[in-house]
């Protein structure tokens, strides 16, 4: 209190902080209910690590855009400084991550987001998991393992212009180093803030060697990629996002300028591109499919706009989407209702500030709770039920709700926003072009309930892709 920190539950237990009232609950609701009782800035200890959580959309904004400029840093964690080492894009800040955010979204924009070279990209991921859900035969299917196969495909073809057969032993490496590093990191973020020696303990419980491992391997993933395009290489022919890095380091090279291109940084960049973009749009596809199991209804009318824009059992192209607007509406409602990623990745500022009567400390870290905005039910009615109705007007017409920001805002909103909302588009009209999606014979249809890590997870799941009655 003497330090003027927002008001929040008391830091009852002096290694654990708050941990208890949120720990094995639905941490989503506890916010809820600490945001009635403490307004829409409160904080708790996690551990020792002060979190101040920031919910309700005004907030946000006033947070990450009026005053963006000084809430932007990201606060430093063990792990992530020892993994990323303040390079990329994610955790870096400063000169690193003004440049590197810069020339990766200009870059997206080149090579084509929302244009027709990512649109390729993700139509052949897309047949492939057709060809899956072929092969399945009806049988049921746990989805995520393929869904993440895809969705990392389509980010080695932007970026590398390559993609891997499924059964590649070397592809699997890979996924599984992914998913490994991303609990591990995880799950020591969270023992270490509350147990803080264990940095120094001997035999590495934090398996921090292993995460290192994990990061080297994947790195040199991507290493033999670079020396394979730096052989390749024509100023002429730019081919992918690595070309136009390679472009850019010869760029600065030549102007003698300063600059922090670098082969090195753009292993992290790739890296970070594969982290931000890989476990998100697979949970994002994950649920859209989980709610349509559950909404039938849904599926037909889909279905039907589909047929009629397009013709039965054709994929839409992603420019036909102004003319689906139901289709688009179940996109925004399964990215609301889904809440891909509750919490946003966590901020910080670079010295104390003084906010809204609070002090908000240089150590924190801060919560940016778009399940705040997600599930309000002034903005929402009724906000556990997946209507995508709420975000159609009374003639049809998509609703522009402003407050809706499942990629957050401000100077750190998400750069693969549109790649995400077009796999969505892609995924969802693709897979109802063929089929329809139903629970295992004789189970009720999956619980939409999720489990909340970087990403909001739907529990694991089967389905059943039936042959659609007039498909050929
Ligand atoms: C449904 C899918 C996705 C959702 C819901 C999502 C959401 C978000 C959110 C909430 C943030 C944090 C913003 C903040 O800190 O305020 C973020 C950051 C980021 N996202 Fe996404 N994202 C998705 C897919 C992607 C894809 C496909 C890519 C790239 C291929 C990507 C790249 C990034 C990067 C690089 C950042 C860090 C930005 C920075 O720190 O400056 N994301 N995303």
């Amino acid at each position: 209190k003497s330090r003027n920190l927002p008001p929040g539950p008391k830091p009852i237990y002096p290694i654990i902080g708050n941990l208890p009232a949120v720990a094995g609950k639905d941490v989503l609701l506890a916010f809820r209910e600490m945001r009635t009782k403490y307004g829409d800035i409160f904080s708790l200890y996690f551990g020792h690590q002060l979190m101040i959580v920031i919910n309700g959309y005004e907030t946000i904004k006033a947070v990450l855009v009026k005053h963006g400029a000084l809430f932007s840093e990201r606060p430093h964690n063990f792990l992530s400084d020892e993994m990323c080492q303040g390079r990329g894009i994610i955790f870096s800040t400063g000169k690193i991550w003004k440049e590197q955010r810069r020339f990766s979204t200009s870059a997206f924009q080149e090579l084509g987001f929302g244009k027709l070279s990512f649109e390729e990209s993700i139509k052949t991921e897309v047949l492939k998991v057709l060809e899956f859900f072929e092969e399945k035969q009806e049988c049921p299917i746990d989805i995520k393992e393929c869904i993440f196969a895809s969705i990392t495909n389509i980010i080695f073809s932007i970026v590398m212009g390559k993609r891997y057969n499924y059964d590649d032993p070397a592809f699997h490496e890979f996924l599984l180093k992914m998913v490994e590093t991303s609990q591990l990191v995880g799950n020591a973020s969270i023992l270490v803030n509350c147990f803080p020696f264990l940095r120094y303990c001997p035999f590495d419980p934090l398996k921090k060697n292993f995460a290192l491992q994990n990061r080297d391997k994947i790195k040199s993933f991507f290493k033999d990629t670079y020396e394979e395009h730096r052989k390749t290489y024509n100023r002429e022919y730019i081919r992918d996002f690595v070309d136009l890095y390679i472009r850019e380091i010869e760029k600065n090279a030549e102007a003698g300028t300063e600059s922090t291109f670098s082969e090195e940084m753009l292993n992290s960049v790739i890296g970070d591109l594969f982290g931000a973009g890989g476990e998100t749009s697979t949970t994002a596809v994950c649920w859209a499919f989980l709610y349509l199991v559950r909404h039938p209804e849904i599926q037909a009318r889909i279905r039907e706009e589909v047929d009629n824009v397009v013709g039965p059992n054709k994929i839409p192209s992603y420019s036909d989407r102004h003319k689906l607007p139901f289709l688009e509406a179940t996109i925004f409602e399964v990215l609301r209702l889904g809440d891909v990623v509750p919490l946003a990745i966590p901020h910080a500022v670079p010295n104390n500030v003084f906010f809204c009567g609070y002090t908000i400390p240089k150590d924190s870290s801060i919560l940016i709770n778009l399940n705040s905005i997600s599930h309000d039910p002034v903005l929402f009615n009724n906000p556990t039920h997946f209507k995508p109705e709420r975000f159609l007007d009374s003639s049809g017409t998509i609703k522009n709700v402003t407050e809706f920001i499942p990629f957050s805002i401000g100077r750190r909103r998400c750069i693969g926003s549109t790649v995400a909302r077009m796999e969505l588009f892609l995924f969802i009209s693709a897979v109802l072009s063929k089929f329809e999606l139903v629970p295992p014979e004789g189970q009720p249809p999956p619980d939409p309930v999720g489990i909340l890590g970087i990403t909001n997870m739907p529990r694991p799941y089967k389905l059943r892709a039936v042959f659609r009655r007039n498909s050929s």
